[in-house]
């Protein structure tokens, strides 16, 4: 049964003005200075200070399409029915006890492995995974044999990605063998169709210089595509449905959970499915559905007490799109906390970046990002009402922080990190204010370097690591250093954000984006800036692959937050659009994702 959603779900009625085209944020208007020598006999605010005018931009997001809808799931009880916690439990043993069979059968217990990620289920059997993982690893390692092409394509690759995606080495020189005269592909590998699926999966983990996996995507891209194509008939629906969907997606690049409802959703087009494993998995997903809807319970009724929506018009009310964000980090039912504080701090930084972007001027954001390195409140009293409305949500949002780290007795090193990235964020967005306040077009590279911290990306992973199973002082400082990996997603977001949303932001006057800042410095089109971001955004996926293989010390579940953040940009700002602030393009996916369960009798 589907949920029924509120008319103002289903009927989306935009009372009025989305962006006016030609406003222009005050700090960026040529007639600022002019305005605000004519401040004297202008309004004073609510606070008693004077407040001097300045003409604001006409701006109004779209309102939101949830409104207070989320409201209705948010409750202190648990309301589980034993039955059904029952039938978990037995399907679960079920499932466990097929994967302890597959044990002597390397082939069947990698495609089962395969199966349990995809269906969103291997957070089940993560040890079990683990140590079989291993022993393949080490099979690989010790006995060249392996890598011999009666092992078969799909198999070869299976294990390669399995085991990368683990953050283990295998070398990619085992595909040579699949090469006629050590030059090119053989073309006779094109018929086999899984084998060359699993390589395009595979080739997808390549790192910089690994030019026979470069070749790889090639060869399979074209091949897959050319099946698709010519519409083969041999090929099986299951088999022509995955195909189409990574050549949109691949699964690597692709969100946890859209995969998995995607993939739950072809598998009984698979004749021969596991049906205990489809059925755990439906169960599941429909499980995790209610926790869904109770955390956004609670962070809806969080959100209406704030007021925000009121106190500081201007900025953008997406509480249930900022809660997606932390769904792409992770869907697992251990990180409940860190998604429900993280979804209030991604709220807290795009008030702030609105405030920068598209409300103060530069001498009022001065004042601000100062008072935000003192953590003090008291020096923005001659801000108006609004600024202060967002500084104070910010210092309530650390005390909930304080009060959850003792709680759960996480490392308080995070509140100090905290505070210190609130600053370098606030900084970086300063640093565009300016920018744009002046008319100057950076260098792409210095862009991107401001950009690493405007992206907030650091900011929300210390908050999400801080409050996680792993949390301690070292992953921290490590995460504070800004090593090469964040710095990689965190570019990605930020230019993939910009090909998604410059055109319209450009409409009015606002910060150059990545694809000004290329067009001017190398004297390029529109276009060759794209494709010079895209081929940029290609080459910052090999290097967090490869820092993934490098960084032993640091936990895979945080690597994986780290590459999930990645894979969200290529989902919420693909097709020039992006997805957080027209949210309407997110709307069926909440739907699915988060409402709608999976019928069992019906695909089961
Ligand atoms: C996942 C994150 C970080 C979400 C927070 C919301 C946010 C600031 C989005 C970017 O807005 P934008 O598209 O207006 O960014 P910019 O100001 O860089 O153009």
């Amino acid at each position: 049964m589907s949920t029924s959603l509120p008319v103002c779900c289903h009927q989306i009625a935009y009372p009025h003005k989305n962006y006016s085209p030609t406003f222009i944020p005050s700090h960026q208007s040529v007639h600022h200075k002019i305005e605000c020598q004519s401040i004297t006999s202008q309004p004073v605010d609510s606070s008693q200070h004077a407040v001097p005018y300045i003409k604001r931009p006409d701006i109004n997001f779209r309102p939101s399409i949830w409104g207070d809808f989320f409201l209705q799931y948010d409750s202190d009880s648990e309301s589980t029915d034993i039955n059904d916690v029952k039938q978990q439990e037995q399907m679960l043993k079920e499932v466990k006890h097929i994967f302890l069979s597959s044990k002597n059968d390397m082939r069947q217990q990698l495609n089962l492995i395969d199966s349990l990620q995809r269906l969103g289920i291997s957070y089940h059997f993560e040890s079990e995974i683990e140590e079989a993982l291993e022993q393949i690893y080490k099979i690989f390692t010790n006995n060249k044999n392996m890598s011999t092409k009666e092992n078969g394509l799909h198999f070869l690759a299976l294990a390669f990605r399995l085991v990368r995606q683990k953050g283990q080495h295998i070398s990619s020189e085992i595909f040579e063998e699949f090469k006629s005269n050590k030059k090119n592909f053989d073309e006779k590998i094109s018929k086999d169709v899984q084998g060359i699926w699993s390589l395009y999966e595979a080739a997808q983990l390549r790192i910089n210089g690994e030019v026979i996996l470069d070749e790889a995507l090639d060869f399979t891209y074209t091949h897959l595509n050319s099946l698709i194509i010519t519409n083969d008939q041999l090929i099986s629906p299951f088999l022509v449905t995955q195909i189409r969907r990574c050549l949109e997606t691949p699964l690597h690049k692709g969100v946890r959970r859209l995969e998995t409802m995607f993939y739950i959703s072809s598998l009984s087009e698979e004749p021969s499915h596991n049906k205990v494993l489809l059925n755990f998995a439906k169960l599941d997903f429909n499980k995790m559905q209610k926790m869904y809807q109770k955390e956004l319970g609670s962070i809806t009724k969080w959100w209406k007490k704030t007021d925000i929506e009121t106190k500081v018009p201007y900025a953008r009310d997406r509480v249930v799109e900022a809660y997606f964000w932390q769904l792409v980090l992770s869907y697992e039912p251990r990180n409940s906390t860190a998604r429900k504080l993280g979804t209030k701090l991604t709220k807290c930084v795009s008030i702030l970046d609105d405030t920068y972007d598209a409300f103060a001027t530069v001498e009022e954001l001065e004042l601000f990002t100062h008072a935000i390195q003192r953590w003090d409140i008291s020096l923005i009293q001659s801000l108006p009402e609004s600024m202060k409305v967002v500084f104070n949500t910010i210092l309530e949002l650390w005390g909930e922080y304080e009060r959850t780290i003792v709680e759960n007795r996480k490392s308080t090193l995070l509140l100090e990190y905290i505070k210190e990235d609130f600053y370098k964020l606030a900084k970086s967005y300063l640093v565009e204010a300016k920018w744009c306040n002046e008319g100057y077009i950076p260098t792409y590279d210095e862009y991107k370097a401001n950009g690493i911290k405007s992206s907030a990306f650091p900011l929300l992973l210390l908050s999400f690591v801080g409050l996680g199973e792993f949390s301690n002082k070292e992953l921290l400082d490590w995460i504070f250093s800004n090593p090469k990996i964040i710095s990689a997603t965190s570019t990605i977001a930020k230019i993939a954000d910009d090909i998604a949303s410059h055109k319209f932001e450009q409409q009015r006057v606002h910060v150059a984006s990545s694809v000004e800042c290329c067009m001017n410095q190398y004297d390029m089109s529109q276009q060759e800036a794209y494709k010079l971001i895209f081929k940029d955004i290609e080459n910052y996926w090999m290097i967090m692959n490869e820092e993934c293989l490098n960084l032993d010390s640091i936990p895979n579940p945080v690597l994986e937050t780290i590459i999930n953040f990645a894979r969200g940009c290529g989902f919420m700002y693909v097709d020039y659009a992006d997805k957080y602030t027209n949210a309407e393009l997110l709307k069926d996916y909440i739907v699915k994702l988060i409402l709608d369960p999976i019928s069992i009798e019906k695909c089961g």
